[in-house]
């Protein structure tokens, strides 16, 4: 099908991918009001059209943490995405580093962080989740300390993983043994193409990072069933401290959706903070990160510098998280989309895409650098 936006991305990733696939990429927990209400509120944001400004040198870089970026976003972590298309994440990875942005590589990856570091040419950021088994956590973090990643991104917002009924409705959770397995391989087999292109069921894959830990276990209800028991409700800012004095490089936060938790976090000394409810996925009914964005930087005050994800499918999406304060944006599903549908090759078309779509969004509200994107950008309401 042609393709010429992250939303037809989803589209095309709906018909290529199994049905527990798809799903798991896009749903969210509970009755998905979170997950709604992202992109509704970054939708309902207006933006303020300003003309004969001179817009022709446009700028889209930027600074975030010493690194370079070719604009002001990245691909954030995507647990499993490797599996949306063959040695998925290390496809990802290329394509970022091709277009000059990082990639986030999640602990939950299919491909492990020294095949995507080999793959791409260079370290990726690495996600880490703190395990019950602390031992895992900081063999994960030895592991990012011996790659030199180029920043640590611990997510928090997940002492217990949220209930996402989807999953359950298609199989890919909630159906274990047999039952579970044949359900997920009758949707395979209705997609002949994925099927060919990742190894049946993605069984060369494996589980990255964590499969030193599962015992040996490969199948899909076995990761299920690791991810259950290995996250961690007694996680606290102690553990934070802890990692932070291992850790030299950049740390950021993912997961803070609340100003006094962000000054807890700069306190810790954390250099940045991710502003996310992890894509509508976690607690239900939690606000939208663009809706608490701008207390949040409110509240950090200069101290850290602060990112946002949630709901970002297009340029002007950017523009908009950047207006409300953000420094710079993580892509999730929008680059899950576009690496099942295209691979190597869909995440570099989707990255161009969205700094097109950044640069009209721009040049129409008036303004030609990054750094000149502030809440002016918007009308206010
Ligand atoms: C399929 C999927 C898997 C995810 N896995 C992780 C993960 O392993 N670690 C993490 O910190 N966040 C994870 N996230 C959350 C994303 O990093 C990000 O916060 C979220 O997707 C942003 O919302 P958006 O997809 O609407 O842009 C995942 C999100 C999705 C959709
Ligand atoms: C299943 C939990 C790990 C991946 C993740 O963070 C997500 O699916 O949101």
């Amino acid at each position: 099908m042609a393709i010429f936006a992250v939303s037809d991305f989803r589209e095309a990733a709906r018909r290529r991918l199994p049905d527990f696939l798809f799903n798991y990429i896009d749903g969210g927990a509970f009755e998905e009001v979170t997950l709604g209400r992202n992109q509704a509120d970054l939708q309902s944001l207006t933006l303020r059209q300003r003309v004969l400004r001179d817009v022709s040198d446009m700028d889209l870089s930027v600074n975030l943490f010493g690194q370079e970026l070719a604009a002001p976003f990245l691909l954030g972590p995507v647990g499993l995405a490797g599996m949306a298309a063959r040695r998925g994440e290390v496809q990802a990875a290329r394509a970022a580093a091709a277009a000059g942005v990082p990639f986030c590589l999640s602990t939950v990856s299919t491909c492990s962080l020294q095949e995507v570091t080999q793959g791409a040419g260079s370290p990726p950021w690495f996600q880490l989740y703190i395990t019950r088994d602390r031992s895992i956590t900081e063999a994960l973090l030895d592991q990012a300390i011996e790659t030199k990643c180029t920043a640590l991104v611990v997510t928090v917002d997940m002492p217990m993983s949220g209930i996402r009924y989807r999953d359950f409705r298609s199989g890919m959770s909630g159906a274990p043994g047999l039952k579970g397995q044949a359900r997920r391989l009758f949707q395979a087999l209705c997609r002949p193409s994925w099927s060919w292109d990742v190894g049946l069921m993605g069984r060369p894959h494996g589980f990255g990072n964590i499969a030193p830990f599962m015992g040996g276990n490969t199948g899909m209800e076995d990761f299920v069933s690791w991810v259950a028991g290995n996250f961690d409700p007694t996680v606290t800012w102690k553990d934070i401290d802890h990692i932070r004095s291992r850790w030299s490089g950049p740390l950021l936060i993912k997961g803070i959706l609340d100003p006094e938790d962000a000054q807890t976090a700069c306190a810790a000394g954390v250099d940045g903070i991710i502003v996310s409810n992890h894509g509508g996925r976690q607690l239900d009914s939690a606000p939208s990160t663009a809706s608490v964005l701008p207390s949040i930087v409110k509240a950090v005050d200069g101290k850290a510098t602060v990112l946002a994800d949630g709901g970002v499918r297009t340029g002007a999406d950017v523009v908009k998280m950047l207006a409300l304060g953000a420094q710079g944006v993580f892509l999730g599903r929008a680059w899950a989309y576009a690496l099942a549908a295209g691979g190597q090759d869909g995440v570099a078309r989707m990255i161009d895409l969205l700094m097109t779509e950044m640069r009209v969004t721009m040049a129409l509200t008036g303004v030609a650098q990054v750094q000149e994107i502030c809440s002016k950008v918007l009308v206010r309401q």
